[in-house]
């Protein structure tokens, strides 16, 4: 695109949007293009990981609204969680002015959209449900819901001898009655591993039908219903073309089947549809999405493929290891600067040193200068997150409390051999966090590379012995505070900085990080060692649960055992074959944080270990 274009794009832009020419100027030429492709084709805006989706779609929409002219109809802006939702209406308020929910428009997840124009109104016309109390609206019962009167809606089928009764929640339909199958992956078994006989057939379609004429249906049903009314009822198919002509799709990699189809319906009744979404962050298996089914319409149906390909989320090496994850051979540009010289690292962990992976990650953060709120630790399943969760009692200490804890620990009177053990960690610690941006053993006492382990602890003993006129914290026989202890502190480590041999940071460059721990001031530093906060204090979840976040560090943790479904760290890195779920989990995972990824496994072979080397980690041991 030649750059008077782009003006002239962004100069049409700034006029109809909130949005100064300086902010829209930041925009490349694939976002301004893409916001400015007209809507009357079908099109994909198939977009990298930190391609900047949100952002586009926020003022394409925004865009769109902005100059809309239809009174009778209008956009449907469609996404698959309540959050994302919000978050793309929140951006459309910014830049139109208006909620993008006002009429004629509508912004919400496929699910509000099919049961407030579909569903809720027609659907009795078809199943004909009589309603209560003159309301027929539908009641959404949830696959997995046990409640006792589902056992009137149950089917039995007889394997192996054995009877098992299936409700109608527990099982789906196609659109024909021609096809049955369930999310429960016992229940899929038994209805797809042979073929149903006409009698089964006939007893599914029964049940599911007494299920949906008495009032209820799953979200499933809830689809083949509204497919079915598209297809039965012709006047209804140009209404709803009308009142949308226009469907955007955010996250379309999260498109199913079922949904795909209707989509198709009103597409063949002249809707323009806009899909939006990165396929290789499908990660809705559970649900049976395929996002090669996404590909495969795309393709088959000819919407123009518009591209975002520069990512600006993360740092150049996040984003190579990200896509060596995917098998991604094109380079994809990262448009952030490195803060760390080794932003991607592998740690071990072994039943001991397991739990402790919280505290070596908070170093890390903490040496990075980086916000724990904006930190998170993943893992593929809730079975390896619970332990680091739960762990207690140990204390974790800001940079200043480290020193204090260290000195406190090695003049105490009372000094036994783990306080001597805690002195030197908590040195160490403080040393390899400011120093030597967090890279050293935490094993041995936090020691970088350019000591041994002698060296080092004779350099933290000597300087915890000169430390003596920092201890006790008293000033005059009574407690001194934050505010005056602090100068001495900065007097003091000048002096032994030029010590820290093969040093990435001097002490100018960290001086200011030498402060008063916040509000603490008045406060006494004796405090500091009652007050000091339990870990682990990230935010420890699935990596289900980050999809679509910006966050600035990532510890992801493999699960111990290699039998785990997708937890392992060998599930994630599979040689030639990038079509697996588990491997677009790893991408996710990978590709949420802008400036570090720890990948934390259990003991690695050395084959594993340089495998993980060559795809551009660094091993901390
Ligand atoms: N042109 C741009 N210049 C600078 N920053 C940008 C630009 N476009 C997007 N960003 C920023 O890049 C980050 C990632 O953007 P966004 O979250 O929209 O990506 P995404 O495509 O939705 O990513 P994902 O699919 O991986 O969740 C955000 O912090 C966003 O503000």
């Amino acid at each position: 695109m030649k750059k008077n274009k782009k003006l002239t794009i962004i100069g049409k832009l700034s006029e109809k949007l909130k949005c100064s020419l300086e902010e829209l100027n930041k925009l490349s030429e694939q976002q301004t293009n893409y916001i400015n492709y007209r809507t009357s084709q079908s099109t994909f805006l198939e977009a990298c990981a930190g391609g900047g989706k949100t952002e586009v779609i926020g003022l394409k929409t925004a865009y769109e609204i902005k100059r809309w002219v239809n009174p009778n109809g209008g956009l449907a802006i469609i996404t698959f969680t309540n959050s994302a939702a919000n978050e793309l209406d929140n951006r459309v308020k910014k830049y139109a002015g208006i909620s993008a929910s006002l009429f004629p428009h509508f912004i919400g997840t496929f699910d509000s959209w099919l049961h407030s124009y579909l569903l809720q109104p027609f659907s009795h016309y078809l199943t004909r449900y009589a309603g209560k109390d003159g309301d027929k609206s539908i009641r959404i019962i949830l696959e997995d819901k046990h409640a006792g009167f589902l056992t009137n809606y149950t089917v039995n089928l007889t394997r192996g001898g054995q009877s098992r009764p299936i409700r109608a929640t527990q099982y789906y339909c196609s659109p024909n009655w021609d096809n049955f199958d369930s999310f429960d992956e016992d229940i899929s078994r038994l209805l797809t591993s042979q073929p149903l006989t006409r009698g089964e057939i006939a007893s599914l379609i029964a049940n599911k039908k007494k299920f949906i004429t008495a009032g209820f249906a799953t979200y499933s049903d809830a689809e083949m219903v509204c497919h079915q009314l598209l297809s039965a009822y012709p006047d209804l198919r140009e209404k709803i073309s009308a009142r949308f002509p226009i469907i955007f799709i955010d996250e379309c990699q999260d498109l199913s089947h079922s949904q795909i189809e209707i989509l198709n319906i009103l597409k063949s009744r002249g809707v323009h549809l806009h899909f939006i979404g990165d396929l290789h962050q499908a990660i809705y298996d559970f649900r049976k999405v395929d996002p090669s089914e996404t590909r495969k319409y795309v393709d088959e149906h000819q919407f123009v493929n518009l591209k975002l390909t520069n990512n600006y989320r993360s740092c150049q090496q996040i984003v190579d290891i990200s896509n060596t994850v995917i098998g991604q051979r094109i380079r994809v540009n990262a448009n952030l600067t490195a803060i760390s010289q080794t932003p991607c690292i592998i740690w071990q962990y072994d039943d001991t040193s397991f739990s402790q992976l919280p505290t070596r990650f908070d170093n890390l953060v903490a040496a990075h200068d980086l916000s724990i709120d904006k930190c998170a630790i993943l893992a593929r399943g809730k079975s390896t997150i619970s332990p680091l969760k739960s762990q207690s009692g140990k204390k974790d200490y800001s940079k200043v409390e480290l020193f204090v804890a260290a000195i406190e620990s090695w003049y105490k009177p009372s000094r036994n051999a783990t306080d001597l053990m805690n002195a030197l960690e908590y040195l160490g610690r403080f040393f390899c966090m400011l120093g030597y941006d967090g890279n050293g053993s935490f094993r041995e006492q936090y020691r970088p590379d350019s000591f041994n382990n002698i060296q080092w602890r004779q350099l933290l003993k000597k300087i915890l012995c000169q430390c003596v006129d920092l201890y006790p914290f008293e000033e005059n026989g009574n407690d001194i505070n934050w505010n005056s202890w602090i100068p001495k502190l900065k007097t003091f480590l000048p002096t032994v900085w030029h010590e820290l041999r093969g040093r990435t940071k001097e002490f100018a460059q960290i001086a200011r990080k030498i402060r008063v721990p916040n509000g603490e001031g008045n406060n006494s530093v004796k405090s500091a060692l009652q007050n000091a906060v339990i870990e682990n204090r990230f935010r420890t979840t699935t990596i289900h649960s980050v999809k679509g976040e910006t966050l600035d560090a990532v510890l992801l943790v493999s699960h111990k055992n290699r039998l785990s479904k997708g937890g392992h760290f060998s599930h994630w890195l599979r040689d030639g074959n990038h079509e697996e779920e588990h491997i677009r989990f790893a991408y996710v995972a990978c590709s949420r944080p802008k400036h570090l990824l720890v990948i934390a496994t259990p003991v690695l072979s050395q084959d594993e270990l340089n495998r993980l080397i060559n795809l551009g980690f660094i091993y901390q041991p």
